[in-house]
């Protein structure tokens, strides 16, 4: 049984479809990247895993006794609070010490415990949240464009994070992001979103799928396959991140740097 299906998942807020026919299945160990232009629904179908928002028609089914962990898009803190980063965590229920202690430590930063929360960066801030979303030992991780307003840096930093937790926890992660060229070498598939599903599959197919052209551009498709170059040499300055290899089956999209 997959962690998740929908089947034809129609939703309607303020009146309008915002959602129509969505069918997704999701499975245990798998990142699935959501892509698609402002507007399209993506925040609103993780909204709708979560329960937060009803679906009109169709079906959502979770696994029995599935545990989701969410870091949403923006979280705001009342800057004129003092609070510890324990304190944050433990809001808004209590969790044992050791619990604490292993989430810092699975969102990569085991040192923040006492810092306080409006004292962090916006990356550590992020990690936090993360932690807080791993403090739930979840089945099923969702990420709303978790690195907004990071750098460069520091997004390619978070999505490591990412895959090291699926590797530790073997959950699955559904991320929302705009970070294409950071996030397709992450994911195992990317589902492109605009109020229905117009592709999907491997990053690689993707890209090169009409539907993807067509919303966001063949130019952007053309620069994506920059990033995800196949190595079969050395260079003299090795990536910091170098590209994880593509799923078997893919098509393959090279460029020669
Ligand atoms: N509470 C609401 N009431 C009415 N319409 C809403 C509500 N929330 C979202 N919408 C509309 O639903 C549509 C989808 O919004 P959603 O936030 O899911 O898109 P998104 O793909 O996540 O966008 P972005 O990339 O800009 O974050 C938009 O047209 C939005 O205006």
């Amino acid at each position: 049984m997959p962690l998740l299906s929908l089947n034809d998942l129609h939703v309607a807020l303020g009146g309008r479809t915002v959602l129509e026919g969505i069918d997704l299945r999701l499975d245990r160990g798998e990142i699935v990247t959501l892509v698609g232009p402002n507007g399209s629904g993506k925040s609103t179908l993780l909204r709708a895993i979560i329960g937060a928002v009803q679906p009109t028609r169709g079906q959502l089914v979770r696994q029995p006794g599935l545990t989701i962990g969410y870091v949403p898009q923006r979280l705001a803190i009342d800057a004129t609070l003092p609070m510890t980063v324990t304190r944050f965590l433990n809001l808004p229920r209590r969790h044992p010490k050791q619990a604490v202690r292993q989430a810092l430590e699975q969102a990569g930063v085991p040192g923040l415990s006492r810092q306080q929360v409006t004292d962090l960066s916006g990356g550590q801030f992020q990690r936090i949240l993360l932690a807080r979303a791993l403090l739930e030992q979840p089945d099923l991780l969702l990420l709303d464009e978790a690195t907004q307003g990071l750098d460069h840096r520091g997004t390619a930093d978070f999505y490591r994070q990412i895959e090291s937790v699926r590797r530790e926890l073997g959950c699955a992660v559904l991320m929302v992001s705009h970070e294409l060229h950071v996030v397709m070498r992450a994911s195992d598939r990317v589902v492109c979103l605009n109020r229905h599903v117009c592709c999907q599959g491997t990053p690689e197919r993707v890209i090169s799928s009409p539907a993807y052209r067509e919303l966001f551009g063949a130019d952007t498709a053309d620069t994506l396959a920059f990033y995800r170059h196949h190595h079969d040499h050395s260079h003299h300055d090795a990536p910091a991140n170098p590209p994880a290899p593509s799923a078997a089956g893919a098509s393959h999209l090279e460029a020669t740097p």
